[in-house]
């Protein structure tokens, strides 16, 4: 079945007064996908959400949402649901009444409003809270509600703008895996902002890792996990080591250093330091020039310690030109 390209964007720019801002983005988001937008703060991720969700006037370029241009359409009139940081509940009002104030603008008749309501919770893991209000839930509960609130809509396209960093590591943890169950069973195509690359590695079907304002690279997370194409984005995402060497820049994972006998390996370094962590250890080889990183599996630690010297190979590495 030939995969149908729900938004499209088309040589994006928002340029702000000052200068900042994004540009030269182009993006295909495919019905179904979740695509998160990565990079460290002020790189522009946000000013594209906004840029799709209408909340601001684009300098340049066109948005495509379901084959109709939205580019100059104000958020009411966009097939976009948004969901903040902030959860944004009405705190006066209960789960039911946050929930149907949308869908009662819209005309929906009330049996429908309270069965897709019930559905919604349940789809949620939230049966049963209709007559609550929002200060008697927990955060990740709240934001549950957003999302359903949201939801309940029918967007074609969900945004959401870093949803889960107001919670506690555990919490945030959980929403991963209910925003990846839940999308996957209405099948909603969602765009999803992060600065955090263990979210968006966990969540995402594909990733725009971005920088300066710029797209830096599209891919799945394998794919930018394993071919980064440049220096920048293979340091964003995971541990990276670098060595200089003969004018390039050999970059490795920690998990691909393999620590040989004696002097087999191709580089030489002293061991600094090792620790342990559960299944595996972290060793850290001082090679003279660099300090390299070494994910080892337990069982080969037994002959490690520090001070040693050690010899050691790469299982795979990606050279750059220096300047990439
Ligand atoms: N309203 C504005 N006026 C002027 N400059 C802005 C405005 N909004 C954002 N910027 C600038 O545009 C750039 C991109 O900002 P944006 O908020 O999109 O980044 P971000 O990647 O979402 O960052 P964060 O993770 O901190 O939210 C930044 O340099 C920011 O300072």
């Amino acid at each position: 079945m030939e995969e149908k390209i729900k938004v499209q964007i088309n040589n994006l720019a928002k340029i702000y007064p000052n200068g900042d801002g994004v540009k030269n983005v182009n993006l295909e988001i495919k019905e179904g996908e979740i695509l998160t937008l990565l990079g460290p703060s002020g790189c522009g991720k946000t000013t594209i959400l906004r840029a799709l969700g209408g909340f601001l006037d684009v300098t340049e370029g066109s948005i495509l949402i379901n084959n109709e241009e939205v580019t100059h359409l104000p958020p009411e009139k966009r097939p976009t649901g948004m969901v903040f940081q902030s959860y944004n509940l009405w705190p006066h009002m209960t789960v039911e009444e946050n929930l149907s104030f949308g869908m009662k603008l819209r005309k929906i008749s009330k049996n429908e409003i309270k069965r897709d309501i019930e559905k919604m919770l349940a789809i949620m893991s939230m049966s049963g809270s209709e007559k609550k209000y929002p200060n008697q839930l927990s955060g990740g509960q709240q934001q549950r509600i957003a999302i359903a609130r949201s939801l309940l809509l029918k967007p074609a396209v969900l945004l959401m703008d870093e949803p889960f960093s107001a919670l506690d590591a555990k919490i945030r943890m959980q929403m991963r895996e209910e925003l990846k169950r839940i999308q996957a069973e209405l099948n909603i195509t969602v765009v999803f902002v992060t600065h955090d690359q263990e979210e968006a590695m966990s969540l995402s079907h594909r990733i725009v890792v971005m920088e300066k304002g710029l797209v830096a690279q599209v891919g799945t997370p394998t794919e930018i996990y394993d071919n980064p194409e440049s220096k920048y984005v293979a340091s964003f995402i995971g541990e990276m080591n670098f060595l200089e060497l003969e004018g390039e820049q050999v970059a490795f994972r920690p998990e691909d250093v393999l620590i040989c006998k004696q002097d087999e390996g191709e580089h030489i370094g002293v061991i600094q330091s090792v620790m342990l962590l559960g299944h595996y250890a972290s060793i850290t080889i001082n090679t003279g020039k660099h300090l390299v990183k070494a994910f080892i599996p337990r069982n080969k630690t037994q002959n490690i310690q520090e001070k040693q010297t050690v010899s050691f190979t790469l299982n795979k590495s990606i050279t750059y030109k220096k300047g990439a």
